[in-house]
């Protein structure tokens, strides 16, 4: 089995504690291996330095397994040093080089803090996804948040609000929802996915009283898609598409801007949620969560979504083979 492979994240935050929680957590279940400076690991960590990828098998029993990479210098838990992000998103890269190489089988990225990437590096992204859709030389990919009550899309990312309704095209939602479609079915096993879309504006506009978006754009790509054989449901009221009885009715719900899907997910499992990057030639996932500057290196970061992240990225290559 080759390891999946984890960028360290940012390392004033909580990405290199909730890594060795995991770690301890999954080690008799999937190798792993982490990519940073073990300078910025908890104090007493049993890390271990591996040259190659395909060495970690070995060493994950009886310790942290690190692809070495040294920053400028030691980690201030919850301030960033601007010197290490570039770090940072070499991290990033060399995971995803290990995964197209073959070395290892995906790749968990622990949370960056973005302002900290632009400010640092000049990162021209606002997150890992539009950073790896780069990297993969694609125009589109689709962040969807997963738990066992719920899978939501944002068919809009990290844009301010002010920019979501323009940015609402018909090839935005319809490629969104077309790799949702098929990634559903590839890599979770559902094959015919139910998907819900919710309306951007009040009542899913209140038949144009309240916005007109849901009339002109939407519905149009939700019906040329039930043409093609798509299960879709759209566009529903967000506020009454997330309650119990009604997530019962779909597989996965898009919604048309980043808090709109966010919250409901957060809200319902905030430690059990997982982001997963679809439409990537590789697999990514990652906890549902940032880098919690505020309980960085108290020994209070819950590694589950860490945990649940490494654990989907390791059962979609498994399904991958
Ligand atoms: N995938 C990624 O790289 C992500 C990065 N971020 C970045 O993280 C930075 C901070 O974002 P915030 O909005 O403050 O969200 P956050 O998730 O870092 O923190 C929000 C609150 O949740 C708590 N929290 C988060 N993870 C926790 C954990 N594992 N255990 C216990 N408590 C936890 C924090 O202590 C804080 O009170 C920002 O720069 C943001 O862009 C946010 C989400 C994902
Ligand atoms: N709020 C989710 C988030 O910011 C994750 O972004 P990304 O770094 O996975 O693109």
């Amino acid at each position: 089995m080759k390891p999946v492979a984890i960028s360290c994240g940012e390392p004033a935050g909580i990405g290199p504690e909730i890594a060795v929680a995991a770690w301890r957590e999954l080690k008799g279940e999937l190798p792993l291996i982490w990519i940073g400076d073990p300078a910025h690991l908890p104090a007493g960590t049993p890390f271990q330095p591996v040259g190659k990828a395909e060495n970690a098998k070995s060493v994950c029993a009886h310790a942290f397994p690190v692809m070495v990479r040294n920053f400028v210098g030691p980690a201030t838990p919850g301030i960033a040093n601007p010197a290490h992000a570039k770090g940072v998103i070499d991290a990033i890269s060399t995971g995803v080089e290990l995964v197209v190489n073959g070395q290892a089988s995906a790749l968990c990225t622990a949370p960056i803090h973005k302002a900290a990437l632009i400010d640092g590096a000049g990162f021209e992204y606002p997150g890992h996804t539009e950073y790896l859709a780069a990297l993969a030389d694609l125009d589109r990919v689709v962040m969807m948040l997963a738990c066992d009550a719920l899978r939501v899309v944002p068919a809009t990312i990290h844009i301010p609000l002010a920019e979501v309704p323009s940015q609402l095209t018909p090839a935005l939602l319809t490629e969104t929802l077309q790799i949702t479609h098929a990634a559903l079915q590839r890599d979770f096993g559902i094959a015919n996915p139910r998907i819900a879309v919710a309306g951007l504006n009040p009542h899913a506009g209140e038949g144009g009283k309240m916005g007109t978006q849901e009339i002109d754009i939407i519905s149009p790509v939700l019906s040329t898609l039930r043409l093609q054989g798509m299960d879709i449901v759209g566009p529903l009221s967000a506020d009454t598409m997330f309650h119990a009885a009604a997530r019962a009715n779909y597989d996965v719900a898009l919604c048309m801007y980043h808090d709109q899907a966010l919250i409901p997910i957060k809200t319902l499992d905030f430690s059990g949620g997982v982001n997963v990057t679809l439409g990537l030639p590789f697999i990514r996932t990652s906890p549902d969560h940032g880098t919690a500057f505020d309980i960085a290196g108290k020994g209070e970061a819950d590694a589950t979504s860490m945990v649940a992240a490494i654990r989907m990225a390791a059962e979609m290559a498994a399904t991958r083979g």
